[in-house]
């Protein structure tokens, strides 16, 4: 079904200028793929445009930044929580939110910010004008990244805000070193065997973030348990903060482990990969999940793209990325894209 294209390799000529003697192996693969995910998906004529979260934006930024103000200044960023307003804000990009684009008159149907939006981003050419998507890319990292592109966040407790920017974009672009430093486990400077590209969820990433609200976490916990996943935890915050984490919208985070997620493809008869032969399908599992009362989001950004939501003549974005950048060791960003775009009908 929708796997991703086979590696594209895009070599050295896709780092950007002047790297930063000081920064990590880590660090630099970063940096790589956010330019040349920048380099690949942001168009000069673009006015919205979604920021995500977590340590590999922060080069995102910093690569659309030095398009220069008389490009951005023309621009609308639209955060994904308080570290992303405060990296748009730190690089003097103007700053915008997922609530407050104008309501605009389009003919003579009263659209919504995010309606004329659609008009005004280029869904004509799909021949969907007034359909609602409302903003022309989003930039996000991820935790973990399967073969169809399904995501893993939350990583950093900011997931709701990313799904909900991510599915109000026409494309959205996930950028992830693909190598990850393991600093608990290394204290020095090894780069660990822990890669964010993996045929299947739950390979390397242990947990599926949960946002939930606090309120509901015994009941959420018991119905985990029954869903299958041994021991849901929620989140501290350690040393930075006694007690649970509190996410930018005032909800706790649970981390949910399961057993890695099956494809549609890898179901054998009789499994309807809903967790009753230990396997769950991520479709499936995702579904589930944000069906119980209490939880805002689900850290599992799967089903369909922004292409193919458009394709299928519905409102709104998908949860997957278009295409998805990994900033390799030896230098290289491997690109992985959506092979197919219209094949996913059915699917949330
Ligand atoms: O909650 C955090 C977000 O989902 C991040 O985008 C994700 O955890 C990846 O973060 P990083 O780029 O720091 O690996």
């Amino acid at each position: 079904m929708a796997t991703s294209n086979p590696v594209v390799l895009a070599s050295q000529n896709a780092a950007p200028l002047a790297e930063p003697k000081a920064l990590s192996t880590v660090e630099a693969s970063k940096r790589r793929a956010a330019y040349k995910a920048v380099e690949d998906h942001f168009d000069t004529s673009y006015k919205y445009i979604g920021i995500g979260s977590g340590s590999t934006v922060v080069y995102v930024v910093e690569a659309i930044a030095a398009k220069g103000r008389e490009v951005t200044s023309k621009m609308v960023f639209i955060p994904t929580g308080d570290q992303s307003k405060q990296l748009i804000i730190e690089a003097g990009l103007p700053l915008g939110s997922i609530d407050a684009l104008p309501p605009v008159e389009v003919g003579h149907i009263k659209m919504d910010g995010i309606s004329a939006l659609n008009v005004a981003t280029g869904l004509q050419d799909l021949g969907l004008k007034g359909k609602r998507q409302s903003l022309d890319v989003a930039f996000d990292g991820a935790d973990e990244i399967d073969e169809e592109l399904n995501c893993i966040k939350g990583g950093g407790a900011c997931l709701f805000q990313e799904k909900l920017v991510a599915t109000a974009a026409k494309k959205f672009i996930c950028v992830a070193g693909n190598i990850v430093l393991l600093r608990e486990l290394v204290p020095k400077l090894i780069a660990a065997d822990s890669r964010k590209l993996q045929p299947r969820l739950l390979t390397k990433w242990k947990t599926i973030p949960i946002e939930i609200a606090p309120l509901a976490a015994p009941t959420i916990k018991r119905i985990l348990i029954t869903l299958g996943s041994p021991d849901p935890t929620i989140r501290q915050g350690g040393s930075a903060k006694a007690g649970p984490v509190v996410t930018d919208n005032g909800m706790w985070i649970i981390d949910a482990p399961f057993p890695p997620l099956g494809l549609h493809s890898d179901l054998k008869h009789g499994d309807h990969g809903d967790g009753e032969h230990g396997t769950w399908e991520v479709h499936n599992l995702g579904r589930r999940l944000k069906r119980i009362v209490g939880v805002l989001e689900v850290g599992l950004f799967h089903g369909r793209n922004g292409i193919q939501v458009a394709a299928a003549g519905e409102e709104g974005g998908g949860q997957k990325p278009v295409a998805a950048y990994f900033g390799m060791e030896n230098g290289e960003v491997e690109v992985r894209t959506a092979k197919e775009v219209h094949g996913v009908k059915s699917r949330p």
